[in-house]
């Protein structure tokens, strides 16, 4: 038997950390929406009990450190799975780059298996599995567009941002998430109105969208990567209606409403990055059934 599974890349559209908790992660509080930018991810049953990874990616590991193994893995070890998988993976997100690209893998590997393995599995219920894989993983389970609290893994779906269209430039660089938590200092934090960006979305106020962009960890990895404030300042010279760093980074992203200046936004970055997308928002509810 064989499954398919879209994994759509997020975007971070408000940033928000609140405090370090006890157990060493930190306290969040953001905005999340896909957009559709997407690894294909293929399931096939193997005779043999054992999870197989190929990825033909050299930027990401074929064993147990795969998030899609883990997640495959995870379910096994609950449900008491005797069955193999072979698992192919399609990247098109690119790898370590703020857009959960290996977290929406281990979402959709828990969406397929959840089907080949017939586990009869709620979305919560596997949102709440991923949680024990990595913190955006719980997000890339429904996709669409929440309010992300805890340490990213508490779920409140909301309505969509009215459409737009996103371009993304990911400079070469990789960003470490841990890293960058690491570097931030808590007691110099601007705070993003994160509420107010929820208020926007439900008014569908583009414009208010765009004044209310915000993500603490942004002048963190900038420190670190003076390449993504370059990314930062061309794409907005190149007339993108707002720009942030998405996540940990370094991918930077605009938002524009008009398609003719889309192009422009787009040929413009594509003189400096290798890694230059345009996509849509896919920020709908049940984007992924
Ligand atoms: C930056 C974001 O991508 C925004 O959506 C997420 O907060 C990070 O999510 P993620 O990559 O799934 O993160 P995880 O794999 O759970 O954690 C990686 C590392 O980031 C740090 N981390 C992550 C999430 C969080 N709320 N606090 C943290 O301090 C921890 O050091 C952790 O060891
Ligand atoms: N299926 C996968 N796809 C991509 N990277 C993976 C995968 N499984 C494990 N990894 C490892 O995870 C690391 C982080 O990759 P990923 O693309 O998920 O980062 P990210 O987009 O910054 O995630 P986030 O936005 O959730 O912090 C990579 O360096 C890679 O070695």
């Amino acid at each position: 038997m064989r499954i398919l599974e879209k994994a759509p890349a997020k975007i971070n559209l408000s940033l928000d950390v609140l405090h370090k908790r006890p157990d060493g992660y930190h306290e969040v509080k953001m905005v999340m929406t896909t957009i559709d930018l997407a690894d294909r991810i293929e399931f096939r049953s193997l005779r043999e009990n054992a999870i197989r990874i190929v990825s033909h990616n050299r930027f990401v590991p074929d064993d147990h450190r795969n998030l899609a193994y883990k997640a495959a893995q995870l379910l096994k070890n609950r449900f008491k799975i005797q069955q193999g998988v072979a698992i192919s993976i399609t990247k098109s997100i690119p790898v370590a780059a703020g857009l959960a690209g290996g977290s929406s893998d281990a979402a959709a590997t828990l969406r397929g298996l959840n089907k080949l393995w017939r586990l009869g599995l709620s979305l919560d219920e596997l949102a709440e599995l991923g949680a024990e894989i990595g913190s955006d993983v719980s997000f890339c389970v429904y996709g669409g567009t929440a309010i992300a609290t805890g340490r990213g893994e508490k779920i409140e779906q909301i309505d969509a941002p009215p459409h737009c269209w996103v371009v993304l430039a990911k400079p070469d660089i990789g960003v470490s998430t841990a890293d960058v938590y690491k570097n931030l200092k808590l007691d110099h934090i601007e705070h993003p109105d994160v509420d107010g960006m929820v208020q926007a979305i439900k008014e569908k106020n583009y414009d208010k969208i765009c004044q209310k962009l915000g993500n603490v960890l942004e002048s963190v990895t900038m420190k670190m990567h003076p390449e993504v404030a370059v990314i930062k300042e061309q794409m907005n010279k190149f007339g993108a209606d707002a720009v942030l760093m998405s996540g940990s980074g370094p991918t930077v992203y605009g938002l524009i409403q008009h398609e003719s200046r889309l192009h422009r936004v787009y040929n413009g970055l594509r003189g400096f990055c290798d890694q230059v997308f345009a996509v849509r928002l896919l920020g709908e509810r049940n984007v992924l059934d």
